[in-house]
Formats: C-alpha cells, structure tokens, sequence
C-alpha cells in the first residue's frame, strides 16, 4: 500500500477537464517527480492532491483511506503539506507569525527547528514576508508546510525563478527530508532536479502521464526523459 495513491484522477476548471484519469504513487522516504511543461497540469495535480480543487472523477487514497472528497484542511491534518507555486507568503506578517500561526500543536517540528533548518529566516524572523528574497519566501512556505507536521511534501514548482545557489539549497534540505522518511512530491517544468535526486518520475504532457523513468534509469541515461519532453 502506498502512502498516496492516485488511480483514474480526473480534475479541472468551469467544467473543463485538464487531468484525464492519472494514476500516480507516492511512497515514504523518497522523492517523486511530476515533470511537464507550462500548462501540462502539475498545479492542478499537487492542487487536487492538497484538497484544493475537486476531483470529478477517480480516488485519492491517502494510507489506503478513500479522501477523494475530504476539504484541505482535513487532509492537512492527515499529513499533507502543500508548499504553493508561487509561494504565497503575506507581505505585511512577520516571517515569525507566519511560521507560529501554521505550527500545529502535534507536529514533530518547532519553530527552532525551522530556524535551525533555514538560517537566512532565522536572520530575517522579524521581517515581513514582503521584503524577502524569493528564496526567502520559498524557504518560508516550506518551513510553513512543514510546521503543519506533513508525512507528504506535495512541492509546486519550488524553484521557480531562484538563483542556482538557492535552488540547491533548498534542493538539499528537501533530500534530507526525503532520506529521513519524508514523501515529497515534487511538480517541475525543468528535470534537472528530479534528474538528479529523484527516486521515481513521471511526465505529465496535456494532462496525463505519458512516461514513467525511476531514478536510477534518468540517472543512467537521461535522453529518452528529455526527448519525451522535447528539450
Ligand atoms: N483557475 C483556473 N481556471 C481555469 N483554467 C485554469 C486554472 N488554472 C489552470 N488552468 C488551466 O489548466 C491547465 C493546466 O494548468 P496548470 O497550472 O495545472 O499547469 P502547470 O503544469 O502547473 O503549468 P505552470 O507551470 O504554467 O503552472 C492550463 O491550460 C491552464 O490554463
């Protein structure tokens, strides 16, 4: 049984389908890899995981339960945390409140951890998310997620417009999680990451999965992954 399950998951907007029937596993203590262009779907897929927007049709199982039609918050508090593209952070709240109001009171992870976790916020703890770097800010939505006590990371485009160094920071603390048990399931338009740390991959292309690469096949030979998405 796997910790997330998606079978036949079918999603969309105003009555339009962009997820036609996508199956997908997400197992602990690893990182798997949701890979497509602009448009492809990968915010719809990590939204619906979340409980953000409906499924029309298909399951999600989450621990082998059926939580298809459970509200985010819900599934929040079965261990899903959802770090947003775009991050969003509140401009005018402390980098200290946002991380003190998403702390729930039974997550393994306190505050100090995340200080601990991301020194450049323990720097800037009494700024206001408006004036942070967008690493920064990224670095903040996953401290938040994380502060939610997640047993899944669902991560929509986490390095969207970081500069490199910042990219493998975070890069780097998320593969720590994923060795320490975490699930992470990472959406991105690039495949150098998954490429390079991810246990298991998938290409969404106009909504469904079109391959499925493990790590050790993109790491050994990466073309048939980057012919697929036509880089
Ligand atoms: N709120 C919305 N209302 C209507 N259509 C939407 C909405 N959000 C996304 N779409 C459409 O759904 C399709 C998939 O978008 P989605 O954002 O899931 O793709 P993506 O792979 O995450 O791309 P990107 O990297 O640009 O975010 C696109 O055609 C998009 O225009």
């Amino acid at each position: 049984m796997s910790l997330l399950e998606l079978s036949g998951l079918t999603a969309g907007y105003h009555g339009g389908t962009v997820l036609h029937g996508v199956d997908l596993t997400v197992e602990p203590g690893g990182v798997t890899a949701v890979v497509g262009h602009n448009g492809a779907g990968k915010t719809t897929l990590c939204q619906a995981v979340a409980g953000l927007l409906p499924a029309s049709g298909g399951a999600v199982r989450w621990d082998g339960e059926d939580v298809t039609s459970r509200p985010t918050h819900r599934r929040t508090r079965m261990g899903i945390g959802y770090v947003p593209q775009g991050r969003r952070v509140f401009g005018s709240v402390s980098v200290a409140e946002h991380l003190a109001i998403a702390r729930r009171r039974d997550s393994a992870w306190t505050v100090d951890d995340m200080w601990e976790m991301f020194p450049q916020l323990a720097a800037r703890r009494r700024h206001h998310g408006g004036l942070l770097s967008g690493g920064e800010q990224q670095m903040l939505a996953i401290a938040r997620a994380l502060l939610t006590g997640p047993r899944l990371l669902v991560l929509d485009e986490p390095t969207e417009g970081l500069a490199p160094v910042i990219v493998e920071q975070i890069r780097s603390t998320v593969g720590r999680l994923a060795e320490s048990g975490m699930a992470v399931l990472l959406a991105a338009p690039q495949p150098q990451w998954p490429i390079a740390t991810a246990d298991r991959l998938c290409v969404l292309d106009a909504g469904r999965v079109t391959g499925r690469f493990t790590g050790t096949e993109v790491r050994e030979d990466p073309k048939p992954l980057i012919e697929m998405l036509e880089l």
